[in-house]
């Protein structure tokens, strides 16, 4: 079995009077890619801020390939619901911003970012600005932003929310593709059960607020998973109604 690479051991965080977790414990394999679910507001993206190490908890604490994280780490990189990209430079320079930011000047300058730009779908955008862009294709860049950094790890929240149909499908392809290439750790907050489904070898579900971990749910379908075809087979419907009965939604 492949050694931990984030381990979440007895997490409890409050805001004020406000438990937002409660002894949240999990342990998520390297090279695994994890979704969780849960109701909203039960402290998934609070959660999510933990191990990226933007905040502190209460209780307990987080172990990232045996180190106890205490602030944001170079091989974690985050993808959140919003973009926020700078506006005064174009899609390109954006793109380099968080290689110049985590590898420097020269490594950013350097980077070929066109296979990334192709990825993306946002070839012939790469001269635009932010405010000539959809929220979606905003949404793309940032996305792309923590791809090209290369993160050991790969914390993602609600990050293909925002985008169409279409759009999710290719995005969420080409995670899987990366995920499985880089050899990455993912984990992934999403609202979507079949997303969680179909992307995921485990899917952890969280309770209402104070969230808990009451449910880890292997999901043994087999790779590489085209998205049509694995959503047209039994054991994925399966997984999708156990999920959704799981979460009171069936
Ligand atoms: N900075 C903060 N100060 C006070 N309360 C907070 C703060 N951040 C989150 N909370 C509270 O903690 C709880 C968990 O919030 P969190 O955003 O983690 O939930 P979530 O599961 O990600 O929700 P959603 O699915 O709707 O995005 C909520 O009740 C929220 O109001």
């Amino acid at each position: 079995m492949a050694p931990t690479a984030i381990a979440i051991n007895g997490v409890t965080k409050r805001f004020g009077g406000l438990t937002a977790l409660e002894n949240v414990t999990a342990d998520i394999r390297d090279r695994e890619f994890v979704s969780i679910l849960g109701p909203s507001g039960c402290g998934k993206s609070t959660l999510l801020r933990i191990l990226a190490g933007l905040v502190g908890c209460e209780e307990g604490g987080i172990d990232i390939f045996g180190g106890r994280v205490s602030g944001p780490r170079d091989d974690v990189g985050v993808v959140f619901q919003t973009s926020n990209l700078l506006p005064w430079l174009n899609i390109e320079a954006n793109l380099r911003l968080g290689l110049e930011i985590r590898r420097g000047k020269a490594a950013a300058r350097d980077a070929d970012i066109g296979p990334m730009v192709e990825t993306l779908g946002l070839k012939g955008f790469e001269k635009h600005f932010p405010h000539q862009l959809s929220g979606g294709m905003r949404h793309r860049v940032a996305i792309g932003q923590t791809l090209l950094c290369d993160p050991r790890v790969l914390l993602m929240d609600e990050p293909f929310g925002a985008l169409d149909a279409l759009t999710r499908d290719r995005l969420n392809m080409e995670l899987l593709r990366i995920w499985q290439r880089d050899a990455k750790t993912v984990v992934l907050i999403t609202h979507s059960i079949a997303e969680a489904v179909l992307l995921s070898d485990r899917v952890l579900v969280m309770s209402e607020r104070p969230g808990r971990i009451i449910r880890d749910v292997t999901i043994d379908l087999p790779r590489p998973r085209d998205p049509s075809r694995t959503r047209e087979s039994a054991a994925f419907g399966e997984y999708v109604v156990e999920l959704s009965r799981l979460m009171g939604v069936g």
